[in-house]
């Protein structure tokens, strides 16, 4: 039986946590991963024989404490001063069956001082013994759920460091230009009229330029964690469920002839080209008496309100007439997307000017048939072309998070009132600088991040 005092205190940080790593259901191999104080003591409960040298795979029977066979693995071991937490670390790299894993789970729970990990808890664990920053922690959750290629490539450049590196700069420069201004409160520099905070604002304001082009990025790095979003929109028998099927090359909406079939929103994940693109589909638009379809207008208002690119249908029939409930969402975010060009031979009438609409400019003009599929390529690679150049990786690498956005925005202020200080009172002016490096220093969680740690791990998977 474990001991209720070990049990007890099993929140402390000295306990040994371990979790099924890899993912759950029947596997070729499954890896369970230990880490804490314990965790060499339990590998030598688990095998009988001492821990084999740091870093070398060797085979071991391990058996329960009733004796009982639970599976030949193979074991490694990590020594804390080089392990991915920065404490003792052993794998248990087993058959991956589920009476296996469930026996040595099971087995390792029984063992006092372990208990099970919760989500996030080893990088948590990394975090802590300074082996990852919070943008790499980040990242590192990033490509464990990356989807597709440029999703992949953003995690492993953050994962890298790219972001630490970037933010860190500008932490430093700002930590540098403090210290001036703190010697120059205390010591006054009598040749510099303005004083230093003058001398050195211009550096300060070019850094906050920097930082304000970084956040006016059109939100890519966070397009393309989150998926980019399309919104098909359009009066009831457009075509919208037809065409979402005919880019998903699957039937998951439901087709049909009848006025406002689609009641709800229906989301369908793609991948144009590496980058991920969330489609989405929603309820026509248009007058209508009942409360379920009224719910689902007022739910495709609000997704094409937060689209970044939204395709506009209208059936060929009805072009070059534009139904008055579309004209509100015609502008830059939008594709103009004239639909079942088949039942007319009127369609190819280009019109660079939206017809009423002359100040309007649409981001793009399609032509397609879904019966036929005329142009539906066109538009495929239309679309992909949009996607590349809202997210495709820039030089300077993206912020991710609203997390970071929103701390780089609070940095942004300070420089704005330092600006305003700085020429008045140089005690509140060094503050400023002092509460932007702060700002900044969050972004990494070197300071002032305590309480949302527990947060931003627990998204996390267990096992990570
Ligand atoms: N079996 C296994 N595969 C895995 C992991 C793991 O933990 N176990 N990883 C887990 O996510 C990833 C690899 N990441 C790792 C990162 C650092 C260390 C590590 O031991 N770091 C030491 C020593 C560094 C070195 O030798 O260069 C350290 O930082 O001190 C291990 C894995 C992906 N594959
Ligand atoms: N001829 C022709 N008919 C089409 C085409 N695309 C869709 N249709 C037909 O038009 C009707 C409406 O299509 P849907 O895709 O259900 O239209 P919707 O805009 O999703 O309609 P609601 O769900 O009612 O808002 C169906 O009968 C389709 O078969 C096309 O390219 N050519």
């Amino acid at each position: 039986m474990k001991d209720q005092s070990v049990a007890q205190s099993s929140q402390t940080f000295a306990d040994t946590i371990f979790a099924l790593s890899s993912g759950a259901g029947t596997a070729g191999v499954a890896v369970v991963r230990l880490s804490g104080p314990h965790a060499f003591a339990a590998l030598e409960a688990l095998s009988g024989k001492p821990v084999p040298e740091a870093r070398y795979a060797a085979l071991r029977l391990l058996t329960n404490e009733d004796g009982a066979r639970l599976d030949q693995a193979l074991v490694i071991a990590f020594k804390g001063s080089a392990s991915f937490t920065g404490e003792d670390v052993v794998e248990l790299h087993l058959h991956g069956g589920r009476a296996v894993v469930a026996g040595v789970l099971e087995a390792l729970d029984r063992i006092d001082g372990l208990r099970p990990a919760e989500p996030g808890e080893f990088s948590r664990r990394a975090f802590d013994n300074q082996k990852l920053d919070l943008t790499e922690a980040e990242g590192l959750n990033d490509l464990i759920h990356a989807q597709t290629a440029a999703q992949r490539e953003q995690a492993l450049r953050q994962m890298d460091g790219a972001l630490r590196d970037l933010y860190e700069d500008w932490r430093g420069r700002l930590v540098a230009h403090l210290a001036h201004l703190e010697a120059d409160i205390d010591f006054p520099d009598e040749d510099l009229p303005e004083g230093v905070a003058g001398a050195v604002r211009p550096n300060i304001l070019s850094l906050k330029f920097e930082i304000t082009q970084h956040l006016v990025d059109g939100r890519r790095g966070e397009a393309l964690r989150e998926g980019f979003r399309i919104v098909i929109m359009g009066e009831p028998n457009a075509g919208k469920s037809t065409l979402l099927n005919a880019l998903a090359k699957s039937d998951v909406a439901i087709v049909s002839d009848e006025e406002g079939t689609t009641r709800d929103v229906i989301e369908i994940q793609l991948d144009l080209g590496g980058y991920p693109v969330r489609l989405i589909d929603t309820a026509g638009v248009r007058e209508s008496q009942g409360a379920i379809e009224q719910e689902g207008i007022r739910r495709a208002l609000a997704r094409a309100e937060e689209a970044d690119l939204r395709l506009v249908l209208i059936r060929a029939d009805d072009w070059p007439v534009i139904p008055k409930s579309m004209e509100r969402w015609l502008d830059e975010k939008a594709m103009l997307v004239i639909t079942q060009t088949d039942r007319t031979d009127m369609f190819h009438v280009k019109h660079d000017k939206l017809p009423g609409m002359p100040d309007v400019k649409v981001a793009d003009v399609a032509y397609v048939s879904a019966k036929t599929d005329v142009g539906l390529s066109d538009l495929f690679s239309h679309l992909e072309e949009h996607v590349r150049e809202a997210m495709a990786p820039r030089e300077v690498p993206s912020l991710t998070r609203v997390r970071h956005r929103r701390a780089l925005e609070e940095a942004v202020d300070h420089l704005d009132r330092f600006d305003q200080n700085a020429g008045l009172d140089a005690v509140l002016a060094a503050e400023d600088v002092r509460m932007a490096a702060r700002s900044l220093g969050k972004i990494t969680g070197r300071v002032g991040v305590e309480d949302i740690l527990d947060v931003i791990f627990s998204d996390f998977c267990i096992g990570k």
